[in-house]
């Protein structure tokens, strides 16, 4: 048996959709995996109860199909389904990882990143790797053309979490189809400045380079209270905001010392737009990791 523990993730980072994604250091899901004849599937945890245990409708089904590693598969949930927060990537990483050990297939972990990628299309229509990317390798990632780049980074945040569900396959649909030059100068800019700001470790850099104004606003609209939790995590001392993944969870980098602050600022928001929240103080970190 192997066990993996695989972390939430944060994909787009405003500037970059699709393309940028980090690893958080809590919440996570833990996967267990065991030699089988077959792929079966058993689920517990947070949210267990909204997801399928049909190996064709769960993301870590296509992952064993596509590592040709069939498997008795038990997931422990820490990260909400449809949160925006990579609840669907944890599983598909930790999958990738602790099949990729239990059938020694000697992938490396940028390797895995297709075969879990594979999970992703299962539940938004895409095998967009901007999630999984972090997941398995840790700290920022840029997923582009099938080859992704990671950098260790260590930026404290805030990931505010609402009880709001929105499927990454609904806010796809929002996005819209084409910009125009301005704003994607504009989002040029944001994206190599916040990858600066990773490559530095400074949350002043990488909350600036979250501005973007073609996909964000579309999204922020599917999520009740987000103008006025935005404007009150700048006021406590965030050093940018935008949406995690699709959302709902809301994301804020800062300052290690304002990052409490910055946290009760953000579910006292959604508690007056009447949106109950937890609010998770991380920072990012590492990717997923094997147990014996
Ligand atoms: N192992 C899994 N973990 C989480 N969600 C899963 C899993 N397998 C299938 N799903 C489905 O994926 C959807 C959640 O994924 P997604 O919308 O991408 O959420 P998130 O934004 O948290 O990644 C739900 O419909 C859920 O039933
Ligand atoms: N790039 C994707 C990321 C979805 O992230 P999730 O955590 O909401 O699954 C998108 O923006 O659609």
């Amino acid at each position: 048996m192997q066990t993996v523990r695989a972390p939430a993730t944060s994909a787009n980072l405003g500037s970059g959709f699709d393309v940028f994604g980090v690893a958080l250091d809590r919440p996570m899901d833990v996967v267990r995996v065991e030699k089988a004849d077959r792929t079966t599937i058993e689920m517990s945890g947070v949210g267990s109860q909204y997801i399928p245990e049909d190996p064709d409708k769960n993301v870590v089904g296509a992952v064993a199909e596509a590592l040709d590693a069939p498997a008795r598969i038990r997931i422990d949930k820490g990260v909400r389904p449809s949160s925006g927060l990579g609840s669907s990537a944890a599983s598909a990483a930790a999958a990738a990882v602790g099949l990729n050990a239990l059938y020694d297939r000697g992938l490396s972990r940028s390797e895995l990143v297709p075969a879990a990628a594979e999970g992703e299309a299962v539940v938004s229509g895409t095998a967009h790797s901007d999630n999984v990317a972090p997941a398995l390798l840790g700290g920022f990632t840029i997923a582009r053309d099938g080859a992704v780049t990671a950098v260790d980074a260590s930026i404290p945040l805030v990931a505010c979490l609402p009880e709001i569900a929105v499927s990454t396959r609904d806010a796809r649909d929002v996005v819209p189809e084409s910009t125009s030059m301005g704003d994607l100068v504009h989002t040029v800019g944001s994206a190599a400045t916040l990858a600066v700001g990773m490559c530095r470790d400074d949350p002043g850099l990488v909350g600036a380079g979250m501005d973007e104004r073609v996909v964000t606003p579309a999204r922020a609209e599917l999520i009740l209270g987000y103008e006025s939790v935005r404007a009150a995590a700048l006021d406590a001392g965030a050093t940018g905001v935008t949406v995690s993944g699709a959302g709902p969870a809301v994301i804020a980098p800062c300052r290690e010392s304002n990052r409490r602050h910055v946290a009760a600022a953000m579910v006292d928001a959604f508690a007056e737009a009447g949106v109950e929240s937890r609010a998770y103080q991380t920072r990012v970190s590492a990717g997923a990791t094997l147990y014996d």
